[in-house]
């Protein structure tokens, strides 16, 4: 898993998915190389990059073009990037350009998280795995609403990070926002 801190940042593009977040989305998404994903609001490309190292081809939508490019410097600087497709658009309109998916991380939505789901359910293969990353307490219903009425079992894990700090003294405890992956079920 990729540290934060090595990550390019830009002052005008959200940082990236802590890494704590992105383990379990790569735990719960499984990628493999047979694998088609979509990463749909890539930002800094936290999210782009480990699925770049384990999926087979990778889709990585974001609305800013400042977050594209900062997504396609930081695949640079991994040596990653060769099946990887940047698009730069809004998601809806981007995902009607893709096929057939396996994978559909969901970071950004814009408010068009149902439209988002709608067609990403549209071209997700048996067995595909969608999961949408929530900051906001809004976002958690909604996916978990859009999900059922598109006919899913749905889980939700919330994360409460805290990392300590090594300072000269001791170790300080510094907590981050909750986050929740909201994600479907594949499990009978
Ligand atoms: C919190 S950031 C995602 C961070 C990313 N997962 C990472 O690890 O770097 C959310 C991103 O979603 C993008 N976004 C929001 N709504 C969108 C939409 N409807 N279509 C495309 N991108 C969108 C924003 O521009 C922003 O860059």
């Amino acid at each position: 898993m990729i540290p934060d801190h090595e990550f390019i940042k830009n002052p005008s593009v959200p940082g990236p998915t802590a890494m704590e977040v992105r383990c379990l989305l790569m735990c719960l998404a499984d990628p493999g190389k047979g694998d088609t994903a979509v990463d749909v609001g890539c930002g800094t490309g936290g999210v782009t990059l480990e699925l770049s190292r384990r999926a087979g081809r990778v889709y990585a939508i974001d609305k800013s073009p400042d977050a594209i490019s900062t997504t396609e410097m930081n695949l640079k600087k991994h040596g990653l990037g060769d099946n990887v497709t940047l698009i730069c658009s809004d998601a809806v309109e981007a995902l009607s350009e893709i096929d057939a998916l396996d994978i559909a991380v969901i970071g950004g939505s814009g408010g068009r998280l149902g439209e988002i789901l709608e067609m990403v359910t549209d071209k997700l293969t048996d067995g595909g795995r969608i999961l949408i990353t929530a900051i906001l307490l809004e976002t958690r219903c909604e996916a978990v609403k859009y999900l059922k009425e598109l006919g899913f079992d749905v889980n939700i894990t919330e994360l409460s990070i805290t990392r300590g700090r090594v300072l000269e003294r001791g170790t300080m405890m510094v907590s981050k926002n909750p986050i929740a992956v909201v994600y479907t079920d594949n499990s009978d």
